[in-house]
Parts: C-alpha cells; structure tokens; sequence
C-alpha cells in the first residue's frame, strides 16, 4: 500500500493510500480515518462506507462531518472508490453519469468488456477488508454503510455476508435494483439481460432468501424531498421484505431532506451512533 496523504483530523488522521488490486486488475485508491485510540496501539472497529454514483474514495471524506462522532466512538472509517479507474479501464459507451467508471454498483460483471476489471463485490467485501485488518490497526468487527448505489452496495454485501458485518445502514439507498430504471441498465450492462441473474445482488430478493440466523441489524434513512424516491429508490419495497422476512430494520422517511450530502452531514451522528452499538 503507498500513502498518498495524510491530515490530522479530530484527533485522529485521514489518509489515502493506492494499491494494486488482484479483483479489479488495477490500482485502487481508498480513504481511511483512523481515529486516537487506534494510533495508539488499540485495534479499532471498522466502518466500511460505499459512496454513490460519480463518487470516489473523496467525497463522504469531504462532505459527510464524520470524524468527529467516529472519534468520539473509537471506530475507524474505510471509503473506497465506486469504480476501477484508469485508462485501461472500459467505460458506458455513452459516457453517461449512472454505467461505467464511478458506477460499479458493487457486483461482479460478467459480460465483457467490464467482467476483466468491473469486480467490485470481492473487492470490497473481501480483497479490502483483508488488506485493511493486515496493515492498519483495527480489529475484526466490521460495519458497513453507504449512499444511494452505495446504499445499494452497503444492503447488498451486508446482507450477503451476516457474520462479517456486524450491523448495516444507508441513506437513501437503491433499494430494489432489479426494478428501477438505475438498476435495471446497470445489471444489464454488468450481468447480462437474463434477470434470474441479477436477483443475487438485490438487497429485497436477498432478505427473502435469508433464512439463516444470523440478521445483522439495518437502518435506513430516507430525505422525502429527494427527486429520486419515487422512481429509483423504492425504501417501501425493502421495508416490505424485511417485515415479511421478520429482519430487524429501520426505515426513518426525514421530512424536506433531498438525495444531497446536506441530508447525510445531518444524520452520520445518529448512523454511527447505530454502528457503535453493535460494534463494541
Ligand atoms: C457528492 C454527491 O452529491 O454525490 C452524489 C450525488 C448524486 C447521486 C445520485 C443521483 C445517485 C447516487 O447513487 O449517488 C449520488 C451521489
């Protein structure tokens, strides 16, 4: 791992570090903070947080307000990039906002020409955390969270993974991809026209699917301003399957909050706070 950066922060550091990756065959960037405690020897829990589409590893880093709780709590925080990046790496044809680079979705493409590099599922939930517990200094209590395709992701790899991942939470996430326009051309593109496919990565599929014991807990918080509820992001279809799953959720629908980084600066406090229970 090569350190890019490094910033003091509520008593803590950000950083950001480059690497090889064996999943998507190119260099990943990731951004970390590691809050007092773990610098000084205590190994940390981790909260891992997927970012949304156009986003990289800068963004929740920048704009979210985090440090400050995640201090107060002792947790450190993992954000990786949303995409393999770089000029090898191929791209929507069509150069749009919501395929291609900044827009994995967390899954495993299949179809070519993004199957090669476009492996974003094992990254983040294996390649990552195992390069993270081998040089940083955290433990094996992990979180994850994330932002609308993020959110999506956070859903999705939490649910696929119960004893890895100690609680789950999102802001306004994709709730049901195989059924929104985002969704339905993402999977398209990464997994092929066959839907049967895509169900392995839709977080309400994968809550009936789960009969296992282990449930880690969810909470998800919803702005009811967003100009994207309606159409792609369908917080009622996961409530739904969570209630029918007998899973423990949250949905919270926050009145006038829009899909912005000014509804997540606002709420991080209580989604850690969330996190912090289950990762003591
Ligand atoms: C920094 C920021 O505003 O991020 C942002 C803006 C818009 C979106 C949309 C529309 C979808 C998504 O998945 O993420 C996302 C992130």
């Amino acid at each position: 791992m090569e350190l890019l950066s490094e910033n003091k922060v509520a008593g803590g550091w950000h950083r950001r570090y480059q690497h090889d990756s064996l999943n998507t065959q190119c260099k990943m960037t990731f951004a970390v903070f590691l809050p007092e405690q773990a610098l000084r020897g205590q190994p940390v829990p981790v909260l891992y947080w997927l970012s949304g589409l156009t986003c990289n590893d800068e963004n929740f880093m920048q704009k979210a307000g985090a440090f400050k709780r995640a201090s107060e709590l002792g947790i450190a925080i993992v954000a990786p990039d949303t995409s393999p990046r770089g000029e090898a790496i191929p791209d929507d044809p069509e150069n749009s906002y919501d395929f291609g680079l900044g827009a994995g979705f967390y899954v495993n493409a299949t179809q070519a020409p993004y199957d090669k590099h476009y492996q974003m599922y094992s990254y983040v939930s294996d390649e990552l955390p195992t390069l993270i517990e081998a040089h940083l200094p955290v433990s094996d209590k992990r979180a994850i969270a994330g932002h609308s395709m993020g959110g999506h992701g956070a859903l999705i790899i939490g649910l696929k993974n119960p004893t890895r991942y100690q609680s789950i939470s999102a802001f306004s996430p994709i709730s049901n991809p195989v059924d929104c326009p985002w969704g339905k051309k993402a999977f398209t593109g990464y997994l092929g026209a066959d839907s049967t496919a895509w169900q392995a990565y839709d977080a309400c599929h994968l809550l009936r699917q789960n009969e296992g014991d282990k449930k880690a807990p969810i909470l998800v918080d919803q702005g009811d301003a967003d100009q994207f509820l309606t159409e792609q992001l369908k917080p009622e279809a996961l409530e739904q399957a969570a209630l029918a799953a007998d899973h423990p959720f949250t949905l919270t629908m926050q009145p006038g909050y829009d899909h912005s980084y000014f509804f997540i600066s606002t709420f991080i406090d209580s989604h850690l706070d969330f996190h912090a229970q289950y990762l003591k």
